[in-house]
């Protein structure tokens, strides 16, 4: 063929690739330490991100804004590792200008954490914590896709959450505030606040997650029925705290009270609304320590005055601090709270401490307890994948090394050849940095766990991913992973696949990553360094030939392979290098007359 007989990459300077500095290996960019949890904590998960990493030493450490009050223990361990900036109240001016000088945020419910402020950071914002639970504050799109993790402290206040949902349930069903305020104003009206009991009613808990399952299981011991609503817990939580899930049709229909527990997002935006509030009881009692914005506030004050709703108790508003006038917190069977539902001594040191440890975890580039945008994989999983995450982005790398200028790279597929079952073989970290590997030497474009699907669907590249699902024991999590670029040219024409794709496969040896298959050659070569791959008549000396031009120049070969189709036909031969060949070097091996094609691949 006439494209083999002219080697199709003989400029060495057509070989060079993004000029822009690379960490030595993606892995220990990613993971460069490993930092422990105490083991002993009650509700620890460990989880293991990828994030970019920020360096902790005196002179250069990070700087983290709290933009709202946060708990002295927390405040500590961020000192221990970042210049602290406490700045609260920043008007959302302030905060924008501020946050180009930060590489974390921390907050509450009360700042909103938008695509602005993301913008305005300048790239140098790397991780959010959020201070609590709801994340409905923070533009976890624009964090997303400016590459910026987001991290929550989802344990440390349900219980006080939970505790603030019954104390407004009782306070509510006994008019506690509205009795208080008439005593203070010197009235003694024992007749007008007659309550209504809990014992025997009903109460629908919607939204049965970590503080809907502890009112539930509260509820129960104050003798009440306790039915719940909620599309995505599992029957079995329910069933062991002895609650009953429902549809939501029956749960609000049947209910006495109402309590609301699902976090705010579209599907749950002003999900108590005029119609919904028809299909209920009347007489219907709803306590509210969610998000506002899941009841229509304007709806609840007509179902309030229409008697369908009793009473209402609501620690949380559509608009915080609500308006003095609101009709709603006004309303005399309304009683109300200033978000108080995490506010307690025990739960502010817990959240506190949760998120500055997150905090710190992803600054230093290792670990985020708790990723809102990103996934997350157990520590022990990632123990094992580690090798297996380097050949992903390697592959990537190379893959991608191989088209030829102007074909753009629209479809990868990626293939796993494992023994595991695919709910025991988690993709996303590999699919991540083959992302990663894929953009970055044809971008100037930062690629981590956080963006990288954003990224390729920005780019418009779609990867796809199958399972080749191999007997045997399912000891090691994969036997290799196959990357084909679809519908390109390459510059390396024995690259290409019999079904017209860039292929490269690979595999882990010894806990090393190694390239074993190019197209359809069987190469082996640990991939480290660089490679040049060249097409060549299979012939003797050829090894030498190449080798010792590469000598002449004490560049450092630490593997060479070849893999031909039979014997005195053509090979492709894979050489591992260490240092960079010259242009004049590279010149010359291209010019072996029995040399077909060849390419240079940085790693
Ligand atoms: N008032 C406060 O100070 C305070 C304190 C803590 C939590 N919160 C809020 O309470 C809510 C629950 O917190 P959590 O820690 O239990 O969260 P969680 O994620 O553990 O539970 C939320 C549950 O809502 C369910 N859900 C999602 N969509 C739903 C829908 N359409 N219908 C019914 N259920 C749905 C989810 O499946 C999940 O089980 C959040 O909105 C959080 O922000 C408020
Ligand atoms: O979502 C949460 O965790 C609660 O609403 C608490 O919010 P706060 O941190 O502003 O008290």
């Amino acid at each position: 063929m006439a494209s083999l007989a002219t080697p199709t990459l003989k400029n060495p300077s057509s070989l060079s690739l993004s000029s822009k500095p690379r960490l030595p290996s993606a892995l220990s960019a990613a993971f460069p330490n490993t930092l422990h949890f105490p083991p002993s904590h009650p509700q620890r998960r460990r989880f293991l991100i990828i994030t970019a990493s920020a360096s902790s030493s005196s002179s250069n450490k990070p700087t983290v804004l709290v933009a709202e009050k946060l708990g002295e223990a927390g405040l500590e361990l961020l000192k221990q590792f970042a210049n602290v900036d406490c700045s609260y109240n920043l008007s959302p001016e302030e905060l924008c200008t501020k946050i180009s000088l930060c590489d974390a945020l921390i907050v509450r419910s009360g700042t909103k954490v938008n695509r602005e402020v993301f913008e305005s950071s300048g790239g140098r914002l790397k991780v959010v914590g959020r201070a609590g639970v709801g994340i409905d504050n923070v533009d976890l799109s624009a964090a997303t896709e400016h590459g910026c993790l987001v991290v929550n402290a989802p344990t440390a206040n349900t219980v006080a959450a939970a505790e603030h949902g019954i104390a407004l349930l009782a306070a509510m069903a006994r008019n506690v505030a509205q009795a208080d305020a008439s005593v203070k104003s010197g009235k003694w009206q024992r007749n007008k606040y007659v309550g209504v009991s809990l014992v025997g009613k009903t109460l629908a808990v919607l939204g049965f997650g970590k503080v809907g399952s502890e009112v539930a299981r509260r509820a129960k011991g104050l003798g009440m029925h306790v039915i719940a609503h909620d599309p995505y817990a599992p029957a079995d939580r329910a069933r062991a705290i002895g609650v009953e899930l429902v549809s939501f049709d029956e749960a609000i229909a049947t209910a006495d009270f109402i309590s609301l527990h699902m976090p705010l997002t579209p599907a749950t935006n002003k999900m108590l609304n005029d119609e919904t509030f028809a299909k209920m009881k009347k007489g219907v009692r709803i306590v509210n320590v969610a998000r506002g914005g899941v009841i229509d506030e304007e709806a609840l004050v007509r179902a309030l005055d229409d008697g369908i709703v009793a009473q209402a108790a609501l620690d949380v508003f559509s608009e915080e601090p609500p308006k003095p006038d609101s009709k709603l917190v006004q309303h005399e069977r309304v009683t109300v709270t200033p978000h108080l539902g995490a506010s307690t001594v025990e739960a502010q040191e817990g959240v506190a401490i949760e998120i500055a440890e997150a905090v710190v975890g992803a600054l230093k580039g290792e670990l985020a307890a708790t990723a809102v945008n990103a996934p997350m994989v157990p520590s022990e999983v990632l123990t094992e994948l580690k090798p297996y995450v380097e050949l992903a982005e390697k592959l990537g790398r190379l893959a991608v090394q191989l088209v030829a200028g102007g074909s753009g790279v629209k479809n990868v597929k990626v293939s796993y050849a494992t023994t595991r079952a695919p709910d025991d073989f988690d993709t996303r970290l590999l699919r991540a940095m083959i992302t990663k590997g894929v953009i970055e030497p044809i971008s100037s474009v930062f690629v981590n766990l956080v963006n990288a699907d954003f990224t390729a669907k920005q780019r418009g590249l779609r990867i796809t991913e199958e399972r080749v699902l191999l007997d045997g024991s399912p000891e090691s999590p994969l036997e290799s992973i196959q990357v084909q670029i679809a519908n390109v040219e390459s510059k390396f024409a024995s690259a290409m696949s019999e079904t017209g794709e860039i292929r490269v496969e690979g595999r882990v040896k010894d806990g090393i990553p190694h390239l074993t298959k190019v197209g359809s050659f069987e190469v082996d070569v640990s991939l480290e360094g660089s490679i040049i791959l060249c097409r060549q008549v299979d012939q003797p000396g050829m090894i030498g030939t190449v080798g010792s031009i590469l000598g002449e120049e004490n560049v450092n070969v630490s593997f060479m392979s070849v893999g031909r189709v039979a014997p005195r036909k053509h090979a492709v031969m894979a050489i591992g290098v260490d240092d960079q060949p010259s242009k004049e070097s590279l010149k010359r091996i291209g010019e072996v007359p029995a040399i077909e094609e060849f390419v240079f691949l940085k790693l």
